[in-house]
């Protein structure tokens, strides 16, 4: 199906619990730290258990352009070798809407000697890029970005610098990490310290970190919020990936949804990933608490979302304010569409998302007889969570299901899979 999607898909909801085994993609975070470090690393690196879609499939692509071997041996493994040092590329690299892609290389190509310009895609060019290009500038390396969102034009002279510098991640955490990742090919020590009380999703500098030192990198942590890196560059490894936690949360909604079974292969307590943490409160349903906090598992609050619409009292979301700068503004988007099920679903309190809960949701829409034809705003998480209301309430069409691509293109074979009626519609 991936191949050939249509513009819209039907989903009929399933009149059985989702029962069966299902092995997730693996982490799209994951697997571009792996590859963007494997590039920085001189000699062979394998990275097996990773993940295939058009984030990652961007990110090899730019690390081609500048003189990398990536080769792909099969459906999950690639082998990447290098010289240890990006060659300049002769094109812009241009990265899709895949913000790890973007904000990691940015930092990365400043070791390039050479001009190298950075850019996404229209919705990429909307997503803020103005505190690591002045991070960067502070390190001495010339970097320009003139809307303050990509394209950005670097101009290093192949080494990273040393000493210093600060970076606020509180719009973004990538900042930190593609800082991290860039330190140990500077001239010298690196510190990189975090300036402002809020960063989102701490715990993708904690992924970035294990994997550097995987990598073979030195880094001490100072305080809290600050991390001294050595010079060492990178040592190639072979270099285990593991599932993508945020797809998963979209099996365990399903599970929980349809009273089914799944089994992921994988215990949540297993995994690294921050969204693995969504599994405790998706556990709770149909009882979710009153408030989450999502600010430490952002990708997985369109999941709770779509969940809390059925469960039995109203769920505030909070501490998500840097949705509005993901693929789309996710707090509209999440809104908009859950009133299209059902007018007064979803209501936006400044940066808070309010679900209305009913748990008689589902035969409501029945009586009504309507459709909902819900916009995915180019965003694979708007698709792949509102499925799953698909899965209880009937007349759910997600339109441009194709852009599950950029990190689950199995999405739609994986539901069909397990059972899920899906028609093709215009
Ligand atoms: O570092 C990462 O791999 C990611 C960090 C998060 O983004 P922000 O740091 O921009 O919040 C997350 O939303 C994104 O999907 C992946
Ligand atoms: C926010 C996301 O992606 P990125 O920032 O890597 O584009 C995501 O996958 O939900």
């Amino acid at each position: 199906m991936a191949k050939s999607l249509p513009p819209a898909l039907a989903i009929t909801p399933p009149t059985h619990p989702l029962v069966g085994r299902v092995s997730p993609p693996g982490s799209k975070s994951i697997t571009n730290r792996a590859l963007l470090l494997a590039a920085l690393a001189k000699g062979t690196s394998r990275l097996t258990g990773a993940l295939k879609s058009k984030d990652t499939v961007l990110m090899a692509a730019a690390l081609r352009q500048m003189g990398v071997t990536v080769e792909e041996p099969d459906a999950t493994s690639f082998v990447v070798t290098s010289s240890g040092r990006l060659q300049q590329p002769t094109e812009p690299l241009v990265l899709g809407n895949a913000g790890t892609a973007t904000r990691f290389l940015t930092a990365a190509v400043a070791t390039v000697d050479g001009e190298v310009i950075v850019d996404g895609d229209e919705d990429m060019r909307l997503r803020p890029i103005g505190p690591l290009v002045t991070a960067l500038r502070s390190l001495g390396i010339d970097a320009t970005s003139p809307t303050g969102c990509p394209p950005v034009t670097i101009r290093g002279n192949g080494s990273f610098g040393k000493g210093r510098v600060e970076i606020d991640g509180g719009l973004s955490s990538q900042y930190v990490s593609a800082l991290l990742m860039a330190a140990p090919m500077g001239e010298g020590a690196i510190e990189v310290a975090l300036t402002g009380s809020e960063i989102g999703a701490r715990g993708y500098v904690d992924l970035t970190l294990a994997a550097m030192r995987s990598f073979g990198a030195s880094v001490e942590q100072v305080d809290a919020g600050t991390w001294q890196i050595e010079p060492t560059g990178y040592t190639a490894t072979d270099f285990v990936i593991e599932p993508d936690a945020s797809a998963a949360t979209y099996l365990w909604g399903a599970e929980a949804l349809t009273g089914g079974n799944i089994d992921l292969g994988v215990a949540a307590d297993a995994f690294t990933q921050p969204d693995a943490a969504a599994q405790a409160f998706i556990a709770q349903f149909p009882n979710m608490p009153a408030v989450i906090d999502g600010s430490q598992m952002q990708d997985a609050v369109p999941t709770l979302a779509v969940l809390a619409a059925f469960n039995n009292q109203p769920v505030r979301f909070v501490g998500i304010a840097n949705l509005r700068v993901k693929e789309t503004d996710r707090i509209r988007a999440v809104c908009n569409e859950l009133n299209r099920i059902l007018p007064g679903l979803g209501t936006e309190e400044g940066d808070d998302l309010l679900v209305a809960s009913d748990p008689d949701l589902a035969a409501k829409v029945a009586v009504l007889g309507s459709v909902a034809r819900i916009e995915t705003y180019h965003d694979h998480r708007i698709a792949m969570s509102f499925a799953l209301a698909g899965l209880k309430v009937p007349g759910i069409v997600i339109l441009d299901p194709a852009c599950v691509g950029k990190t689950y293109p199995a999405y739609w074979d994986m539901l069909k899979g397990l059972g899920v009626e899906l028609t093709a519609t215009e």
